[in-house]
C-alpha cells in the first residue's frame, strides 16, 4: 500500500486524500481559480505560507520552546505542518526557527515526512521572524528554490487546528482586499487601566474581536509593509494586519474563524491540544476477525456491543482472511483503533498479519495506533495459567511494535461452556497488570 504522506490533502483529519475529499479539493481549487479571476486553463493563485516558530515560549514555563513540546510523543509544530500540508494548493511552507533549533526542526521534518517545507532563521521578535520568511519568498536570497507567491498566508506554528476552509476564506478575501485575518469573539472584556493602576475605561466587548491566525495578504502588500516598518513596530508589534494598514493603507477583511484556532500559549493549552487530538483519532474502531466471511457472528456481536457502549464512534468489522481492499481502505481512511479477534487460532499469526499491514501503511507515523489482540480459551481444556504464559509472549512483541508507535495489548477471554466467564486482561506494554474479575452472566460469546 502506498504510504499516505502526512500532508496529503484532507482538512481537519490526518492522512491521505480520499475520493470524497478529492471532490472537496476540486471545489477548493475552483474557489481559488475564481478568486484569482483566472480564465479556464490558466493556473490558479500561487499561495505560500510563512510559519513563525522562533519563539522561546516563556509563558509556557518549560525549558522546551512550546512549538517543540510533545503531544502524544510528537512535537506540536508537526501537527501544524500536517494541517497546512493537507492543503494541496499551498505550494511552499516557510518556517522561521532559531539557529539553535534548526537541526531539531530538520529532524522533525524527516521523521514525520513533512513536504514542501523550507527553513529560515528566525528573528528576535515575531515580526522579524515573519519578515525573514517573506524575504525568503521574495527571491531576495541566492540559490533559493522558492518563488514569490501572489498570496502569502501567515500562521503561528503553535496554532495546530487550522482547517482548509478557513485558509480558503482568508486567501480569497486577501486576493480581493489585499489583506485578511481570522477573528474570534472576545471571551473577556478588554479594559484600559489608568496610570495609577485603576480602571480608566472598558471597551464594549460586543464591538471588539480577538485577532487570531491564519492571516493572508497580497504578497507585495505585506512585503512592502515590512520593508517600511519602523524598528519600534518590528520590536514590539503583535499584529500583521496593522502593519498592512499603517504602511500600505490596506484595510484587512476580517473573517470569522472556528473555536479551535486559538494559540498555544500556556501549559494548559497543551493538555487541551492533546484532548482534542485524542478525540479526533478515537472516532473509529475496526473489529478484525480471523474467521471466514460467512460466520462473522463474533465480530458482528462485538461490533454491536461497541456501538451500544461507545456513542459517536464508528465501528466497522472486517475478516482478516480477506485482507484485501476493504481492510486496506479502512487503514487508508485513518482508522487508528483495531480489535483483532482470534477465534480460530490461539497464537498471534493473525494479529501479526494485521500489524504488518499497519506497518506497511505508515499509518502510525503521525498518530499512535492501538491494537487489542483478543484470544479465547475454554479453560476446561487448557488452564488459564498455561494459556496466560503463552500469551505473555505478546509483551515482547508489543515492545517491538511500540517503537513504531503501535500500542499493542492483549485480552484473554477464558470460559467454560455455559457457566461463567473470567476475563483476564493483561497489558503487554512496558508494565504488566493482571487482574481478573468474575462475570456471572453467561458470556455472550459462548
Ligand atoms: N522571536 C519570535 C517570537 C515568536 N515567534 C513565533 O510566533 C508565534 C506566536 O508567538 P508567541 O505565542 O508569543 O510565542 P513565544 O514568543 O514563543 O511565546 P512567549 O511570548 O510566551 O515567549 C510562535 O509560533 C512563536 O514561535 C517567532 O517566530 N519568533
Ligand atoms: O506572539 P504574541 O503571543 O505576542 O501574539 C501573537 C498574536 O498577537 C497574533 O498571533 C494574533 O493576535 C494575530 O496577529
Amino acid at each position: 500500500m502506498e504510504p499516505g504522506p502526512p500532508g496529503s490533502s484532507r482538512p481537519t483529519e490526518p492522512g491521505p486524500c480520499l475520493s470524497s475529499q478529492q471532490g472537496a479539493d476540486q471545489a477548493a481549487s475552483a474557489s481559488l481559480q475564481s478568486a484569482a479571476g483566472a480564465q479556464p486553463g490558466r493556473h490558479s493563485l500561487a499561495v505560500a505560507a510563512v510559519l513563525p516558530a522562533g519563539g522561546c515560549g516563556e509563558r509556557m514555563g518549560v525549558p522546551t520552546p512550546k512549538q517543540f513540546c510533545p503531544i502524544l510523543e510528537r512535537p506540536l509544530i508537526s501537527y501544524t505542518l500536517q494541517a497546512l500540508e493537507r492543503v494541496y494548493w499551498i505550494k511552499d511552507i516557510v518556517v522561521a526557527v532559531t539557529g539553535e533549533n534548526m537541526e531539531v526542526m530538520k529532524s522533525i521534518i524527516q521523521k514525520y515526512q513533512h513536504k514542501r517545507i523550507s527553513l529560515v532563521e528566525a528573528g528576535v521578535t515575531r515580526h522579524r521572524s515573519i519578515f525573514n520568511g517573506l524575504k525568503a519568498l521574495a527571491e531576495d536570497q541566492l540559490n533559493c528554490k522558492l518563488s514569490k507567491p501572489e498570496i502569502v498566508i501567515v500562521h503561528d506554528a503553535v496554532r495546530p487546528f487550522v482547517e482548509e476552509d478557513t485558509l480558503l476564506k482568508v486567501v480569497t478575501a486577501a486576493k480581493k482586499h489585499g489583506a485578511a485575518g481570522a477573528i474570534r469573539p472576545l471571551v473577556s472584556t478588554v479594559i484600559s487601566p489608568s496610570a495609577d493602576g485603576c480602571l480608566d475605561h472598558s471597551l464594549e466587548r460586543a464591538r471588539h474581536r480577538a485577532s487570531e491566525m491564519p492571516q493572508a495578504f497580497l504578497f507585495d502588500v505585506i512585503y512592502e509593509a515590512y520593508q517600511q516598518c519602523s524598528d519600534y513596530d518590528l520590536e514590539f508589534g503583535t499584529e500583521c494586519l496593522q502593519l498592512a494598514l499603517k504602511y500600505c493603507c490596506t484595510k484587512a477583511k476580517l473573517v470569522e474563524g472556528s473555536p479551535d484556532l486559538w494559540k498555544v500559549t500556556y501549559k494548559r493549552d497543551l493538555y487541551a491540544v492533546e484532548s482534542i487530538i485524542k478525540e479526533k483519532i478515537s472516532q473509529e474502531i475496526c473489529v478484525v476477525t480471523d474467521i471466514e466471511e460467512d460466520n462473522k457472528y463474533v465480530s458482528h456481536l462485538l461490533e454491536e456491543v461497541l456501538k451500544s457502549e461507545l456513542n459517536h464512534v464508528k465501528v466497522t468489522s472486517e475478516a482478516l482472511c480477506h485482507a484485501g481492499r476493504d481492510l486496506q481502505q479502512i487503514i487508508l481512511d485513518q482508522c487508528y483503533n483495531f480489535v483483532c479477534v482470534n477465534v480460530m487460532t490461539s497464537d498471534f499469526q493473525e494479529t501479526q498479519k494485521l500489524l504488518s499491514m499497519l506497518e506497511e501503511s505508515n499509518l502510525s507515523i503521525l498518530y499512535p495506533v492501538v491494537v487489542v489482540s483478543v484470544h479465547f480459551l475454554d479453560f476446561k481444556l487448557v488452564p488459564p495459567s498455561q494459556k496466560m504464559e503463552s500469551l505473555m509472549l505478546i509483551r515482547e512483541f508489543a515492545k517491538e511494535v511500540k517503537k513504531r508507535n503501535i500500542w499493542l495489548c492483549g485480552l484473554l477471554i477464558s470460559y467454560p461452556q455455559y457457566v461463567c466467564t473470567q476475563i483476564s486482561f493483561f497489558f503487554s506494554m512496558d508494565k504488566r497488570k493482571n487482574f481478573l474479575y468474575e462475570n456471572e452472566e453467561k458470556h455472550p460469546l459462548t
